[in-house]
């Protein structure tokens, strides 16, 4: 059998909803949800194979996007959150009983701070946009993914539309250059 890539891929996209509202994250813990409530759908979804993102048990990829700062809120058992890698760009904040990252902040100069980045899969609510690529392809090779498999990791993904990389989308490398440029005085 094929490993999963992640559920929200593995039997094909569901588009998301035109002018889609938003709606509550929460974490997998039986009682005392952590619950995180988003008030726009995301932007950028996307399949990261990197070592750092949540994933859903038993599969190879995380599914994340981005929302404004603005519109992500703890509405419950915020207590429970933790920051699982302080020195990291992304600050993960974590539920300390399952481990569910429910938002991730950048606090350092960056092109992406003011964004979050969340996991749409928390929600129960229908209508947030489908992932758009896959980054970070070749990172499941680190956490020991068999190399020879991953030909047919990047067809899968190509199967249901989703274009592969071993970094962000050529649209974000060049948000994240033209930042730099710009910070730079080179442009
Ligand atoms: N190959 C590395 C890649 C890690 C990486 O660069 N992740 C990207 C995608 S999430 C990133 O922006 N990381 C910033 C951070 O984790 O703070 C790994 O798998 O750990
Ligand atoms: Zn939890
Ligand atoms: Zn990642």
């Amino acid at each position: 059998m094929a490993p999963s890539l992640h559920p929200l891929i593995d039997n094909g996209l569901t588009k998301g909803q035109p002018n889609f509202t938003g709606g509550k994250l929460h974490c997998h813990c039986p009682s005392n949800k952590v619950e995180v409530t988003l008030g726009s759908n995301v932007l950028h979804n996307h399949a990261c194979g990197c070592s750092k993102c949540w994933k859903p048990a038993g599969t190879l990829f995380s599914v994340i996007g981005v929302i404004p700062v603005d519109k992500v809120q703890v509405t419950a058992n915020g207590d429970k959150l933790h920051v699982v890698d302080s020195s990291a760009v992304i600050q993960r904040n974590a539920c300390s009983q399952c481990g569910v990252h429910l938002y991730g902040r950048i606090h350092v100069d960056h092109p992406f701070k003011g964004l979050d980045f969340v996991h749409v899969e928390l929600s129960d609510t229908k209508g947030w946009q489908e992932p758009q690529f896959a980054a970070f392809v070749s990172s499941i090779i680190e956490q020991g993914f068999n190399p020879e498999g991953i030909d047919e990791v990047r067809n899968k993904f190509q199967s249901v539309g989703l274009a592969t990389y071993d970094s962000l989308s050529p649209a974000l490398m060049d948000a994240i250059a033209t930042w730099t440029a710009k910070k730079n005085g080179k442009l």
